[in-house]
């Protein structure tokens, strides 16, 4: 499969501060890859490379085949872009705004426009100066989807837009995906990569701390399990849960009346050996958690020095 973007070693120096310390990735065509890092990690000096609104120290970058910095605007048509930080002022409406981008761009279907401000429920009839950050975002996502990009580049797509209109973005994420766009976005939200994205890198202090599909990220994120059992004889049933069932961490919990026994640790195993070991005891009631993810990502930023050292070499 051909990429939509490949970097080599791409870093950004700032006088002697380093933003980006030679990350090397490439995004697959037609799929969606999510960034995620804490702050200051050099997800926006990424995207603002790949836009060529900053250029290189060193290494390169291959945005849809081409170097950024010789594509100029034929490449930059082709690209759907949301900065973090939109700086929209004015007496201009939001229509006027993206009726002016538009004819720049040149490759806007009629009624595309409001289809979006309608899925969105933004009102392009308001000025620019009197909304509020999350029509703002809205009107930026507008901009960025509506000539139907080859490749989008989204900068906190999500950031101060409500938990409905959220959800609709990420409808407006798998329906480029159907189309076969390439969506390349950051997040401080694994939840939402999560349901987002095929891949994801983790940025921290400039490194790739690691990069993996989200299926593989999920398989190996811990699950949590807590229920509850009739149990006559706890020290049995401990050491099946423990070496038969695969679960971890095992926390046991005697409820006051009668034999009753709530149980929580987290799954080692595969969920098909732990229903059949399960099976031989009496359960009351039972919860597999979804697979904690955050954690999973959190640890990565915690043993970043391991991964960055690593990649140094
Ligand atoms: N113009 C600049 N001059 C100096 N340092 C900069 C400049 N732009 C970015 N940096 C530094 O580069 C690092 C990476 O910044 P970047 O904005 O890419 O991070 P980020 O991952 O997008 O963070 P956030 O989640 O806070 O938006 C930061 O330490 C930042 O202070």
């Amino acid at each position: 499969m051909s990429s939509a973007i490949s970097t080599n070693e791409l870093t950004k120096r700032y006088r002697g501060k380093t933003a980006l310390a030679g990350i090397t990735f490439d995004v697959p065509a037609g799929s969606v890859m999510g960034v995620i890092g804490p702050n200051g990690a050099g997800k926006t000096t990424t995207m603002r490379l790949l836009l060529d609104l900053i250029r290189p120290t060193s290494g390169y970058a291959r945005v849809l085949g081409q170097d950024p910095r010789v594509g100029g605007t034929a490449l930059r048509s082709r690209i759907g872009y949301l900065p973090g930080e939109l700086r929209l002022d004015g007496r201009a409406t939001g229509k006027d705004l993206l009726t002016h981008y538009a004819r720049l761009s040149g490759r806007v279907q009629a009624g595309t426009v409001e289809a979006l401000a309608e899925r969105l429920g933004f009102d392009p009839t308001r000025r620019i100066r009197t909304l509020s950050k999350g029509n703002r975002q809205k009107l930026g996502l507008i901009q960025a989807f509506m000539h139907r990009p080859d490749l989008l580049v989204l900068d906190e797509p999500t950031s101060g837009l409500d938990p409905l209109v959220q959800q609709e973005f990420l409808a407006l994420v798998r329906d480029a995906k159907d189309e076969g766009q390439t969506v390349f976005l950051s997040s401080h939200v694994i939840s939402e990569i999560q349901q987002a994205a095929d891949f994801v890198i983790i940025l921290k202090d400039g490194h790739i701390v690691n990069s993996r599909s989200v299926s593989a990220l999920r398989s190996e994120a811990a699950r949590k399990v807590r229920f509850v059992m009739q149990s006559d004889d706890l020290e049995g049933d401990r050491s099946r849960i423990t070496y038969e069932a695969g679960l971890g961490n095992v926390r046991t919990l005697e409820e006051e009346s009668g034999s009753r026994v709530v149980v929580e640790g987290t799954l080692e195993s595969t969920p098909d050996q732990f229903i059949k070991a399960l099976a031989r005891l009496t359960i009351v009631d039972l919860v597999i958690e979804e697979p904690d993810l955050e954690r999973a990502v959190l640890s990565f930023y915690e043993n970043d020095l391991e991964g960055a050292a690593s990649h140094a070499h």
